[in-house]
């Protein structure tokens, strides 16, 4: 089957990166305590540069595009669109950490439906950057509503944060859940209540 996964695979391994960015990584490992210029960490500060760039290649896209090819012709079709358990990953802005999690992306269409691939795209647009789970929440709802203007939009998000786990309080197994609902979902009960039963909440 041809089918180009490349871009995917092989990541940004050839990615160059800058001497100052890799010296800052060299000054990092030096005041964790290690020797950057052991044999085993030599290649490890151009390793940590590309795979920053690759936790944060959001910062490369604008995650509305997605959402600029429409369908029309839904069949009459108005009820809720709901794209539940999407994994996903991101990064504290606080500790650049990362959160690890699933989301639930549900909107009420008007005349215009996208595809639903589209959806999971705009998640990892705005989850590929520094993120507060609260923004991240109100970023993928935001623009759903701008780009779609459908008459309802409710997204949950559901993560763990390896800042809270991994250092700090070192708590494990805790799940920050958050919300954004907007238009008809948060105006009126009972639809607020069907999405997000559907979502499974
Ligand atoms: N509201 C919110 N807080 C977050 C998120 N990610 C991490 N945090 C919290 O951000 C806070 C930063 O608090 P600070 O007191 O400035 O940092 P700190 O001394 O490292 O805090 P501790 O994590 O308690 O050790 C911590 O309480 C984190 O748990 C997030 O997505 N949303
Ligand atoms: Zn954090």
């Amino acid at each position: 089957m041809s089918c180009n996964h490349e871009e995917e695979t092989v990541g940004n391994s050839k990615l160059p990166v800058p001497e100052n960015v890799q010296e800052a990584i060299r000054t990092l490992i030096r005041w964790a305590g290690d020797d950057p210029t052991r044999e085993g960490l030599t290649d490890t500060p151009a390793r940590v540069a590309r795979a920053w760039k690759e936790y944060c290649q959001g910062y490369e896209e604008d995650p509305r595009v997605h959402l600029s090819r429409v369908f029309h012709e839904v069949g009459g079709y108005d009820e809720i669109v709901l794209l539940k358990d999407i994994p996903f990953q991101s990064h504290c802005e606080h500790h650049m950490a990362p959160i690890i999690g699933k989301a639930a992306i549900a909107y009420l269409p008007t005349d215009k439906v996208v595809g639903i691939s589209k959806l999971a795209r705009v998640l990892h647009g705005y989850a590929r950057r520094l993120q507060i789970q609260e923004r991240l929440t109100a970023e993928v709802a935001q623009c759903i509503q701008d780009e779609l203007q459908p008459r309802g939009v409710a997204v949950v998000i559901e993560a763990s944060h390896a800042c809270m786990s991994a250092r700090g309080v070192r708590t494990q197994g805790v799940s920050m859940v958050t919300s954004r609902i907007m238009g008809l979902f948060r105006k009126d009960h009972r639809s607020r209540e069907e999405v997000l039963k559907l979502m499974g909440y």
